[in-house]
């Protein structure tokens, strides 16, 4: 699956990181109308952010979320299916597409996106259902300050801007997990980020 991604994603995006890693940005993936819309539709639905793994800092993820489904737009079946179409890979192996909402003094703190292998969380989120494999995030806007998202073992810092996307492989080409793809989504200061992610699983969904 990697190779056949990689293989499409060279048409468009221009490429940030190299083997072991894929890491990718593609500017203009979506136009700011589209992101507009996006970011009215995640407002109506944010709910408090959730996460995966357990953990003793509450101020890990202070975000907002919402799950963007296509009975809540058109555009959202029309995005998924651009991100489809880019990736090359079965929409069946993606999640729902998920946006997230940061206010002044939010952040999601340095994460992975896979789940740790064998732990309690892989067993309650992956299991059946597959290892998280690639992740396609989109910002919807730039008009902020504030909300880099820092690769940080890869030394590569991305700021919001409006209808670029970030995209990368959160496992290696064998299927193990890729530790060098830990990101902090850092705290705005001024204005309100918005991003959507669409996270791929290693099979079927
Ligand atoms: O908001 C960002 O820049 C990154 C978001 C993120 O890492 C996530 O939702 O898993
Ligand atoms: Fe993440």
């Amino acid at each position: 699956m990697s190779r056949i991604a990689l293989t499409r994603l060279e048409a468009g995006p221009q490429i940030q990181a190299v083997q072991p890693t894929q890491l990718y940005c593609w500017p203009q993936f979506l136009d700011g109308d589209e992101c507009e819309q996006l970011v009215a539709l995640t407002d109506a639905k944010v709910r408090p952010s959730e996460l995966a793994s357990p953990t003793a800092d509450k101020a890990f993820r202070t975000s907002s979320s919402a799950d963007l489904e296509r009975r809540d737009h058109p555009l959202v079946g029309i995005v998924n299916q651009r991100i489809a179409g880019a990736m090359g890979i079965d929409p069946a192996w993606g999640e729902p597409i998920q946006a997230q909402r940061y206010q002044p003094g939010q952040e999601f703190k340095a994460h992975t996106d896979y789940f740790e292998p064998g732990s309690v969380e892989y067993e309650h989120h992956g299991g059946r259902r597959g290892q998280r494999s690639w992740t396609f995030m989109i910002y919807l806007n730039q008009d902020c300050e504030g909300g880099e998202t820092e690769f940080v073992r890869l030394d590569k810092t991305f700021r919001p801007v409006t209808g670029m996307a970030l995209i990368w492989n959160n496992l290696l080409t064998d299927g193990s997990v890729n530790p060098q793809t830990l990101h902090h989504a850092h705290k705005i200061t001024v204005g309100v980020k918005h991003v959507i992610t669409k996270w791929y699983r290693d099979r079927p969904y």
